[in-house]
């Protein structure tokens, strides 16, 4: 029986919208039309079709693919999620922008992606285990520590990583934990690894408030979502001086000028990151998003701020922890204001830098501390702020399209090298 699939309506968007900033960037680049011709699509999208026996004995038939962006620099690197809503286009896009955050960051690699059209609810973890191993021998043939490795994503962890690395190690007959990122820390993890993407968050907001000479010790901040990531980040901030004014969640926002008991919030709030349902006095996220401060930190879902309300954020800073929060159109809007927009390729790039730092030290045989790894996860991600900023500055681009353009640099100097365009 194939796996029933929902249509995704929006991913031919973030397909499109992923190719428009791509164009764009070349073009304030000066690069020929062939290096979009090249960099459109991913030089390689594998789709495969696993057939798995289900634990009541019948046979069910999953669809999965991975995307390889683009290995001019190095082997390909990117996460794979287990998701009903999986389509080509997605994989497509987000492989990328993987290429994205690896070249403005600086890393020996290209962007790639996967994932598998499956409901994780309605399987038991043998029936996972099963997937997770088939789905790596399927793909074999392009992926391995120096051709394209793997990493968790949405709805993936660290037990289904091990399970891939393991097939994989048996299939290759040789030990191969570099294949794979995120492991358990005794099948060669990285320490730090599972904070590093908000822990990098932390480190570009900083840099951002240095370069529009904001101080976060008294600071004012909305963070739109209180889950890992919003809740993490509002106590980052609440613990460096910053006054959290703002917060929210699904069902509704919490707002008050002389901030908020942003520790007693984290106590009273659920698994699902809900706490607002609590209090009386909650408003709209719309609402809250109106609302002063002088930092705004959207952590939740896609398209919050859109040509509709963009105009009426007063934050100087807008930190895109969440993915693609800011609509296009909104963007525009930010820049024209001189709102100082992180965006979510440089905001959450550092996940992909620890990942690095994990197969490095795979390689090596030889394990750092975490205050090792968030050291040098500082030093790549400073660079790499300063690096996007600058470009924005000289260039008279908005920082999104300035983080393309750095993204893009090392990688099309590569393509010219090598004679691809
Ligand atoms: N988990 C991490 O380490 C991490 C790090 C950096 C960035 N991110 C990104 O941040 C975003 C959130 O991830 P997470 O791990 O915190 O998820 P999560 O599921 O832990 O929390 C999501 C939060 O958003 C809220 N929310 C959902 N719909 C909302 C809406 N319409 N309006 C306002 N709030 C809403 C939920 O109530 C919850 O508080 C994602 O885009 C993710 O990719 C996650």
């Amino acid at each position: 029986m194939a796996v029933e699939t929902v249509p995704h309506t929006e991913q031919p968007d973030v397909l499109e919208q992923t190719q428009q900033l791509i164009k764009k960037a070349l073009e304030h680049m000066g690069c020929a039309e062939s290096f979009y011709e090249l960099l459109k699509r991913p030089l390689r999208l594998m789709t495969v079709r696993i057939p798995i026996r289900m634990d009541d004995g019948s046979i069910r038939v999953f669809t999965g693919y991975r995307a390889q962006h683009n290995d001019a620099v190095g082997p390909t690197k990117g996460g794979i999620r287990f998701h009903l809503a999986v389509t080509p286009e997605e994989v497509t896009a987000l492989s990328m922008r993987m290429s994205i955050q690896c070249g403005l960051t600086d890393l020996p690699y290209g962007g790639g992606m996967g994932g598998i059209e499956c409901d994780l609810r309605t399987m038991s973890a043998a029936e996972l285990e099963r997937l997770s191993r088939e789905y790596v021998r399927a793909i074999s043939r392009i992926v391995g520590p120096t051709k394209d490795i793997l990493a968790p994503d949405m709805y993936t962890n660290a037990q289904m990583m091990a399970w891939i690395m393991d097939e994989y190690s048996r299939l290759r007959e040789f030990d191969s934990p570099g294949f794979i990122t995120s492991k358990p820390l005794v099948l060669g993890g990285s320490a730090g690894r599972e904070s590093s993407t908000v822990k990098g968050v932390t480190i570009v907001l900083r840099e951002a408030a240095k370069a529009a000479g904001v101080q976060i010790g008294g600071a004012k901040v909305i963070v739109q979502g209180f889950g890992h990531a919003g809740g993490y980040l509002a106590k980052f901030l609440h613990d460096a001086g910053a006054k959290i004014v703002g917060i929210s969640d699904a069902s509704g926002a919490l707002y008050h000028p002389d901030g908020l008991d942003v520790d007693y919030l984290l106590e009273k709030r659920d698994a699902y990151g809900a706490v607002t349902h609590l209090f009386a006095s909650a408003i709209s996220n719309r609402e809250l998003l109106a609302q002063a401060c002088d930092i705004l930190i959207p952590a939740a879902i896609e398209n919050q701020i859109t040509e509709e309300n963009a105009a009426n954020i007063k934050a100087n800073i807008v930190v895109e922890a969440a993915n693609g929060p800011t609509t296009a159109k909104a963007t525009e809007i930010f820049a024209s204001r001189g709102v100082l927009l992180v965006p979510d390729v440089l905001a959450s790039a550092g996940g992909v830098v620890a990942s690095y730092f994990e197969r490095v030290q795979n390689n090596q045989g030889c394990y750092w501390s975490e205050a090792e790894v968030y050291r040098k996860l500082d030093h790549v991600l400073v660079k790499a702020f300063r690096e996007v900023h600058q470009i924005a500055l000289e260039s008279k681009v908005d920082m999104r399209l300035a983080a393309y353009m750095a993204g893009l640099r090392k990688m099309a100097e590569a393509m010219r090298w090598r004679g691809w365009v």
